[in-house]
């Protein structure tokens, strides 16, 4: 047996390679930021070509750096930005369109026209999801709708859609494969989560052509080989998983009440909830975890859209800091947030507001306000944003969390990871590999090709760095998450409809 297994993370904002050894650490990482492309506002696109050359070129690159070759990769795995949607021409292999991103907004009309059918309490019966533009059937439709000549294609079975773990498992094998996973169909809002088909009712009401559709697979199965051309020999690609479940896979919870947060470009909980899926009364999604050991296992999921972003945006769009991580240093300059809040609807707010006409506020400004504490504002957003989710998570599943599992890029800030223990007045577990995504990908990977035994041999390797305690006291924590509060009604239904 190869000795590594090599996971490739498609994000929101890079795209990473990651070889993992047998004890779950790595070997070596590459990592490369591609365009994000905003045509209009509250409109996000990627260009699927480049996405796929930065991830082989990120896989290339990791296999160089670790002086590593093709004979020695027991398997690939593939982890991804969900909902993201692609559509392409079957025989050029060529995008119709750009990837339409899960922020994206500009399907919100196609949503509230599905409410005021009335099919609100259908589309969550069956997908577990919200209607909302985030998920990516109404994305389809409006690819179909729009880019010129694209719905007779589509009829005629000449074009394909799929999300960028499809879009990379079909480059990957030469055009050979069209396929997804249990947990990326059921972010599309056309699959049935209890039948596991997709759905042709819903199909029929966003006139998508099922023919379009990948085949759904389960998580941790060999789906084909990488043809020659791309990394000079052959290697199983045998995971595939949405970022997040492969986040709750990676942090290895098994077990029914078990959860984690992953503080990416977005923040997302989940719970998992074994065989059962749980129905959501307090605005949290219900999803697939995953398919593997020939059972599909669902997950409660409360999805924040903008956590580590309001970062790059202070980075990049306010050019108040240099790096993502000097906004430790500067949110600690200060006592207090001063009461200043940021409300980072950039794209709407999710759960568990679910307004998609929600945008960005900053509330509470005086003459004595600084960069400082815009910034403080900015990190403390991503904490009480968790706690939104994390008070609808303890409602929906009757378990009161007596510690957090965290991981994702923005972890490392351990400003962030303190005032998340203080506002949730929950100890919060850091472990040691905070590249859980790419982690997970890879378990399912190796399990498929016999690599790892099972299960119990993954929870062994699972170690801690660093726990955050709680150390706020009651009243203060109350008082800033009351304003929180205060200040997310503000910014809801903001833009015209
Ligand atoms: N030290 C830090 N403090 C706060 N945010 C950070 C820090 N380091 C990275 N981030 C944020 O984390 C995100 C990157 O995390 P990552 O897990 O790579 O995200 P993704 O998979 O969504 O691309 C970025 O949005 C970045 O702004
Ligand atoms: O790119 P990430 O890691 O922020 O994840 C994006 C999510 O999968 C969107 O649902």
């Amino acid at each position: 047996m190869p000795k590594y297994i090599m996971a490739l993370d498609q994000g929101t904002t890079s795209s990473r390679a990651i070889i993992f050894d047998e004890n779950g650490l790595i070997k070596g990482v590459t990592n490369r930021e591609f365009t994000q492309i905003y045509p209009k506002p509250g409109w996000v696109e990627h260009d699927a070509m480049e996405i796929w050359g930065s991830q082989i070129g990120v896989a290339k690159e990791v296999l160089l750096k670790c002086g590593l070759s093709v004979n020695d990769i027991a398997a690939i795995g593939i982890t991804n930005q969900r909902e993201t949607t692609v559509v392409w021409d079957k025989n050029t292999g060529k995008p119709v369109y750009n990837a339409i991103v899960w922020q994206c907004r500009r399907t919100a009309p196609i949503c509230d026209d599905l409410k005021a059918r009335g099919l609100t309490e259908k589309i969550r019966e069956k997908t577990g999801l919200v209607v909302d533009a985030y998920f990516s059937g109404t994305k389809v439709k409006w690819i179909l709708d729009n880019v010129e000549g694209t719905r007779e294609k589509a009829e005629k079975g000449e074009l394909l859609f799929g999300n960028i773990d499809t879009w990379l498992i079909w480059n990957l094998t030469g055009g050979k494969v069209h396929v997804t996973d249990y947990s990326n169909a059921s972010r599309t809002m056309l699959f049935n989560i209890h039948k596991l088909d997709w759905d042709d009712e819903i199909l029929k009401e966003l006139n998508i052509p099922r023919a379009m559709l990948p085949k759904v697979m389960p998580s941790s199965h060999i789906y084909g080989y990488t043809t020659t051309e791309v990394f000079g020999g052959e290697i199983p690609i045998a995971g595939d998983a949405g970022d997040q479940q492969a986040a709750l896979f990676g942090q290895a919870c098994y077990a029914p009440g078990m959860a984690k947060n992953t503080y990416g470009t977005g923040c997302f909980m989940l719970m998992n909830t074994g065989e059962k899926a749980v129905e959501s009364k307090s605005g949290l999604l219900t999803t697939i975890a995953w398919g593997a050991d020939g059972k599909v296992e669902y997950a409660l999921e409360g999805s924040i859209f903008i956590a580590g972003a309001v970062i790059q945006w202070l980075r990049d769009e306010l050019r108040v800091l240099d790096n993502a991580a000097q906004s430790e240093e500067l949110a600690t300059k200060v006592e207090d947030n001063n009461g200043v809040y940021l409300v980072p609807a950039f794209v709407g707010l999710g759960a568990p507001y679910w307004d998609m006409y929600a945008r960005g506020a900053i509330l509470g400004l005086t003459r004595g306000a600084k960069r400082e504490h815009i910034v403080r504002a900015a990190l403390e957003s991503i904490c009480y944003q968790t706690r939104d989710v994390l008070e609808a998570m303890q409602k929906d599943s009757g378990i009161t969390l007596k510690s957090l599992k965290v991981d994702g890029g923005a972890v490392a800030n351990n400003f962030l990871m303190q005032f998340q223990s203080d506002i949730l007045g929950v100890p919060v577990d850091r472990p040691k590999v905070i590249e859980t995504t790419a982690l997970g990908a890879a378990y399912l990977a190796g399990l498929a090709v016999g690599y790892w035994k099972d299960k119990n041999d993954i929870s062994a390797k699972w170690q801690i760095d660093r726990t955050f305690k709680p150390q706020m006291d009651i009243d203060t924590k109350e008082r800033l998450y009351k304003g929180w509060k205060k200040a997310v009604k503000r910014s809801m239904d903001w833009e015209d409809k």
